[in-house]
């Protein structure tokens, strides 16, 4: 089975999700996992001393859940896809995992299985703003981009930078399509690089069981 694993990371609405349903649109056989579909219940996230939900940790996230679901899809792809519905098919026989998330490089056992790593980027004050405009459930309360979800940012992008290397950074102040274009003409070089790697293993395969028959050939004759 050749498969490929794809992490889009960045800060809060820097553009995650938006280019993850693109590259999903644009590329056959592809799915989507997104971290913020596993956010453990508001009643079991704590509250900081000034009463913020801490919500922008990993410990705020069934990540459990998420690795059982990431695992699934290695086990077998192809049914992994079917549970999702219809689906862009034809084309490639590579299948893509494209998972989101504001987190995935922070966590070990996650950031190890991506074949490839983009994190989208923005300004603080651009991202404040989108922010401004995006309702949560539960919705932000006044003072919390600044009282938790930057400080949080920059803390988790610190320990990022110091222990995940190879990561790809992207402008999320470019266009929607300008982001698209760079992420899937290089995923399809990636998928077109499998490709050839697995049609040398085919042939070098081929070639070994011709010498074994030619061998066998030889010895009975
Ligand atoms: N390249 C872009 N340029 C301008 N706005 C964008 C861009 N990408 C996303 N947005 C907008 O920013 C907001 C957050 O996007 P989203 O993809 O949900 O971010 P994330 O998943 O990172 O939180 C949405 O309103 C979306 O339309
Ligand atoms: N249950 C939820 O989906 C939920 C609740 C509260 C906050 N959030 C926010 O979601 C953000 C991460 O998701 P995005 O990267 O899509 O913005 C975090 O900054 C967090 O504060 C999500």
């Amino acid at each position: 089975m050749r498969a490929f694993i794809v992490g889009v990371g960045g800060m809060t609405n820097g553009g995650k999700t938006t280019l993850s349903e693109s590259l999903k649109q644009q590329i056959p056989h592809s799915c989507i996992i997104a971290q913020d579909t596993y956010f453990k219940d508001d009643s079991v996230v704590p509250v900081d001393s000034n009463g913020f939900k801490q919500y922008d940790m990993l410990s705020a996230l069934h990540m459990d859940q998420m690795m059982s679901d990431v695992d699934l899809w290695r086990k077998d792809p192809a049914a992994f896809l079917r549970t999702r519905g219809p689906t862009h098919t034809g084309g490639s026989d590579v299948y893509l995992l494209i998972v989101e998330g504001f987190l995935i490089f922070n966590y070990r056992p996650l950031n190890e299985l991506f074949d490839k790593r983009y994190f989208i980027e923005i300004p603080y004050d651009v991202c404040k703003t989108r922010r401004s405009c995006r309702v949560y459930d539960p919705p932000d309360p006044p003072g919390y981009f600044d009282g938790h979800v930057w400080p949080m940012y920059l803390k988790h992008r610190r320990e990022m930078e110091s222990s995940v290397p190879g990561i790809v950074f992207l402008d999320g102040l470019q266009s929607k399509e300008e982001l698209l274009a760079v992420v899937y003409k290089d995923v399809i070089e990636e998928i077109e690089t499998i490709k050839g790697k697995w049609g040398i293993f085919i042939t070098i395969k081929t070639t070994d069981i011709s010498f074994f028959f030619l061998f066998l050939n030889f010895i009975c004759s």
